[in-house]
């Protein structure tokens, strides 16, 4: 595993089960191709990829991401004044969080959600949105986890657009919160577009994917 070289637009991903890491195949790969993983969040525009990879690998990221910009449009959309605010606030949300201060986390997103006018695709703003639906789980907040959660889900798709082991989780999360509001038409339809996900990214084998499995199947039982 150690002698995997990084690409952002892996052809592998790495998962745990258990003690144990699982290479896993995210795309059809070619005899002879090498096999690739991502050392960081591929949710980040070109700059601060190649900033992080730099930082803490030392070298200079030339793939075919990094080249074109890819998706830099989308995460950097509506960057303005507005988003200068967000990205100060972001590191106080952090702060806030590592010292588990969930309301105070909360409150603050709120705030800075209702002024912004970035779109949900913007990156500071789907990182506001993620610490949201963090803070209203971690407070039992289940109705509004949903609300900020289900704003993730495009932005999420379209930055983990093959398949990406946080994408099958986020989806996951949503669809348990669906099912917990006994919103079982949507709480189906949302975990199975996760099973598909995650049946190639963990396998079908995998305990995440068996309590998915779990989850599908007590939807089926609530529309009973
Ligand atoms: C875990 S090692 C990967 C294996 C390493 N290439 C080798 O041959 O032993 C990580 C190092 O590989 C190099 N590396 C990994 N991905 C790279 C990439 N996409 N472009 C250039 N160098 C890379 C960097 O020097 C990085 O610090």
């Amino acid at each position: 595993m150690s002698l995997l070289n990084h690409s952002c637009d892996p052809n592998c991903v790495i998962v745990f089960e258990g003690t144990s890491l699982q290479l896993r195949s995210v795309k059809k790969i070619l005899k002879g191709e090498e096999l690739t993983i991502s050392y960081i969040d591929v949710k980040m525009p070109t700059s601060l990829r190649q900033a992080q990879l730099q930082r803490q690998y030392c070298f200079n990221c030339d793939c075919h991401r990094c080249l074109s910009k890819d998706k830099d449009e989308d995460m950097l959309a509506g960057d303005s004044e507005s988003s200068k605010e967000m990205k100060v606030s972001i590191t106080i949300l952090e702060q806030l969080n590592s010292q588990d201060k969930r309301e105070e986390v909360l409150n603050l997103c709120k705030k800075l959600l209702k002024t912004s006018e970035l779109p949900d695709k913007n990156i500071h703003q789907l990182k506001v949105l993620d610490f949201a639906m963090d803070s209203c789980i971690f407070l039992g907040m289940w109705e509004e986890a949903l609300m900020f959660g289900l704003r993730t889900l495009k932005p999420y798709s379209i930055y983990y657009s093959n398949y990406h082991p946080v994408a099958a989780v986020q989806m996951m999360r949503v669809g348990k919160l669906q099912l917990h509001q006994e919103m079982f038409p949507q709480a189906i339809e949302t975990l199975k577009q996760a099973y598909e996900i995650m049946k190639v990214t963990h396998g079908k084998g995998h305990s995440l994917t068996q309590d998915l499995t779990e989850l599908l199947r007590d939807c089926e039982m609530g529309l009973r």
